[in-house]
């Protein structure tokens, strides 16, 4: 069973088709990875899947629905979730008002029914100790996990993260990877760009390549990292 499957899907800026043609399916509980060179179309793709943009050709199913022309606020409200490249958190809020924030608009709750949501995933993000802090004052690990309450306070059903792990130390990273590894444990079926392969590798069950907006490769991450395409499109060795 499937929670989401694109078909065929292209979306085009002005001449430069920046995704194209693209089909895979994601079973329910799966944690499926992104890789791909910088401009390969990532971040649209995901901006199409969540609903940011529009697709210009194909269809995109969620949850059993076929969501391709709905809005981002009707797939978030269904069950799913993002984060983004760039933390912006609401830096004046505190931590708590942030998540409570995403969790009213997300589920479309008043606050006195998401309240004790909200101190769970702060607790499951090791965020709890900085709960009525400003949002201001958090470290870039910290701000990174924000950024993971916010979207788990919309209760997703899928997760889609993108380069979450990006600009981390190694340890802060073994930090951020030990808590989506939980995350999943609890059966949030995970998409994940990243750049940051060891991270990847170390929660991911499949990977997806993606090269000039199409699907170049997918399947178990030793398969795929292993293939002569992905070494010499995506790391660029030459075999
Ligand atoms: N709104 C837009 N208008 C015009 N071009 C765009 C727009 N958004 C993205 N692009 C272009 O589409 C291509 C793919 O961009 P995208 O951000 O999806 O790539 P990416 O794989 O996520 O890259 P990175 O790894 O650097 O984040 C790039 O050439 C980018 O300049």
């Amino acid at each position: 069973m499937s929670i989401l499957s694109l078909h065929n899907v292209s979306r085009s800026f002005g001449a430069l088709k920046v995704t194209d043609d693209v089909s895979f399916d994601v079973p329910t509980g799966q944690a499926l990875g992104i890789i791909g060179p910088n401009g390969a179309g990532k971040s649209t793709l995901f901006n199409l899947i969540t609903g940011n943009l529009s697709v210009d050709r194909g269809t995109i199913t969620f949850d059993g629905a076929d969501v391709t022309r709905t809005s981002a606020m009707h797939r978030c409200l269904n069950g799913m979730g993002r984060s983004f490249q760039i933390p912006q958190p609401f830096g004046s809020l505190t931590v708590f008002e942030n998540l409570i924030v995403a969790a009213t608009h997300g589920r479309g709750l008043r606050e006195r029914d998401v309240a004790d949501d909200c101190a769970d995933i702060l607790e499951r993000t090791e965020l709890i100790d900085r709960a009525n802090d400003p949002a201001s004052s958090l470290s870039l690990l910290q701000r990174k996990r924000l950024e993971l309450a916010r979207a788990m306070a919309t209760q997703p059903k899928l997760l889609l993260l993108d380069e979450i792990a990006g600009g981390l130390t190694e340890g802060e990273c073994r930090a951020l990877i030990q808590t989506i590894r939980q995350i999943h444990a609890s059966g949030v079926t995970i998409i994940w760009i990243e750049h940051v392969l060891h991270a990847l590798n170390a929660v991911v069950e499949r990977l997806l390549v993606l090269d000039f907006g199409r699907v170049i490769g997918i399947g178990d991450p030793a398969t795929i990292m292993a293939s002569r395409e992905v070494r010499e499109i995506y790391l660029g060795i030459e075999v």
